[in-house]
């Protein structure tokens, strides 16, 4: 048995938002599997929800070096959180006044340690929370940022201070279509509406733009590096990430990393670690579906989608004559659905071909057989699922990474098409039929063929699994 004092301990913080959460809890459970412990700190808010909606108690209580602790993000319980950019920016303002102090009080404080565990030897916190570094070197132990978007997108934001020098930022005109010269590796296909969403401002000082350039330097001052990809799909923007990051683990796709982990231990499946209720009825409805015949539409845990686009989407889905699975959270429509009038013709089409739900088993669903194109928001994590999944995709990103991913998605990857800053029924209904039928073969080969990648990646000897391995050495070497 190891002796308690050569036992890591792990410290786990990520954003407060689901995207983050999913991705940094898969992280956790790998390394409890590895044998190191881990204290993984929530919002009082999200952890009320995780206990609420997933099994993650139970799922992590079979590790006896595993603990929760939760720290107040000090908003009223009814306030939106994450959703909408105004309440972003009330969650910046909690990171600041409220959070920093709580997480520095109890690190620095022995709360953390006790008989069978040592005080934190390792701080891995979102990439975007660098007041976490500080806390670190405070106790002189290693810090890892763990960037939870695309290597894509984290090298467009250091390259922001050339897009200013260049002119391309702030916009001046309104061309979105105008190319973008200053990131070298992307010049043949980035446009301007094709930046991270951040970089939509007329103003350098805006706050988001602002957030995310501090936060990507920042990051440089980690002992090290996380991001959840792999190197056969962005090995090039990977290549001018390490001249910021010399210590950088590309470990993805996480969730197919446990997967494959857990599958050796016969008491596992998929777990959710969802923020809101799942509706499995949605599995027995794709049962009965045939092979390949149903468009999965979800836009992810923050988008929120107004009555227009919400009609223009739905008229889309029914009139392509398609099947559809559609996620509509609760909490991402602008109006109250008893407001609107829903036409005949999509209540009768919905009724004989749709599905919907609020909530879904996203990773069983995007494996499920009768699932053959996803309709999506292109954030990290849904585009990681779909790709291992090896799921064709129509991207409709809403804010952050998700703009440029969904370029990498339908100019890079070919595995689907890019839909960004449209959003009529003609341009869905068009789509859907390329992707189900009419452009289907050419998009197959390169979605089988990126998936193929993705799964030896993280397959035994390929380089996410190794460098899984090396992180792990990384984090014991320095006990
Ligand atoms: O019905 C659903 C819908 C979603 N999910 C899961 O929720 C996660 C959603 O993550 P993601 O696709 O990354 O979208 P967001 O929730 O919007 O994630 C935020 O965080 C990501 C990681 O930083 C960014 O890439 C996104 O742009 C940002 O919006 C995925 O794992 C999905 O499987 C479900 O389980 N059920
Ligand atoms: C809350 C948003 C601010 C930036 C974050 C982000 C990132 O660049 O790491 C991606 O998606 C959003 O969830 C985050």
């Amino acid at each position: 048995m190891e002796q308690k004092s050569s036992i890591p301990h792990v410290l786990i913080f990520p954003y407060p938002a689901q995207g983050h959460i999913n991705s940094m809890l898969k992280l956790a459970e790998l390394l409890c599997l590895s044998g190191l412990h881990v204290t993984f700190i929530n919002t009082e808010f999200n952890y009320s929800r995780l206990l609420r909606y997933t099994d993650a108690k139970s799922r992590f209580g079979r590790f006896p070096g595993f603990r929760f602790e939760t720290i107040s993000d000090g908003l009223p319980e009814d306030h939106p959180r994450s959703v909408g950019f105004l309440s972003l920016n009330d969650m910046f303002d909690q990171l600041k006044t409220v959070i920093k102090p709580a997480f520095r009080e109890m690190v620095i404080s022995d709360r953390l340690k006790s008989d069978v565990r040592n005080q934190i030897t390792c701080i891995i916190a979102d990439g975007i929370l660098g007041f976490t570094i500080d806390v670190a070197e405070e106790l002189g132990i290693p810090s890892i940022a763990f960037r939870t978007v695309s290597a894509c997108c984290v090298y467009a934001y250091f390259c922001l201070p050339k897009l200013v020098e260049n002119g391309d930022i702030p916009f001046k005109d309104e061309d979105m279509d105008r190319p973008v010269k200053s990131v070298p590796e992307m010049k043949s296909f980035l446009r301007c509406r094709d930046l991270p969403s951040f970089c939509r401002v007329k103003e350098l000082n805006d706050r988001g733009l602002q957030f995310v350039e501090t936060e990507t330097f920042n990051s440089t001052r980690a002992t090290a590096q996380i991001l959840n990809t792999f190197e056969d799909l962005e090995g090039p923007v990977l290549n001018q990430l390490r001249s910021y990051w010399r210590n950088l683990y590309t470990i993805g796709p996480l969730h197919a990393l446990l997967k494959s982990r857990k599958s050796t231990d016969s008491s596992q499946t998929v777990s959710s670690n969802g923020l809101w209720e799942e509706d499995r009825s949605c599995m027995a409805w794709l049962d009965l579906q045939p092979l390949k015949s149903v468009v999965y539409v979800s836009f992810g845990s923050l988008t929120m989608v107004n009555r227009e686009q919400w009609l223009e989407f739905w008229y889309g889905l029914v009139n392509s004559g398609k099947r559809f699975l559609w996620v509509r959270r609760p909490d991402s429509f602008a109006v109250e659905e008893e407001e609107c009038q829903i036409p005949a013709e999509l209540v009768e089409g919905t009724r004989e071909r749709g599905y919907m739900v609020e909530w879904a088993p996203q990773e069983e669903v995007l494996v499920h057989p009768a699932i053959g194109g996803f309709l999506t928001h292109s954030g990290w994590n849904s585009t990681l699922e779909s790709m291992v999944a090896g799921v064709p995709m129509i991207c409709w990103p809403h804010f952050a990474d998700q703009q440029i991913n969904s370029r990498y998605v339908s100019e890079v990857w070919k595995m689907g098409m890019d839909m960004k800053d449209k959003c009529d029924r003609s341009t869905v209904e068009k789509l859907v039929k390329d992707m189900m039928d009419d452009k289907r073969e050419d998009l197959m080969r390169s979605t089988i063929r990126v998936s193929e990648k993705a799964k030896r990646s993280i397959s035994e000897g390929g380089s996410s699994f190794r460098n899984f391995e090396a992180l792990v050495d990384f984090i014991r070497k320095r006990v």
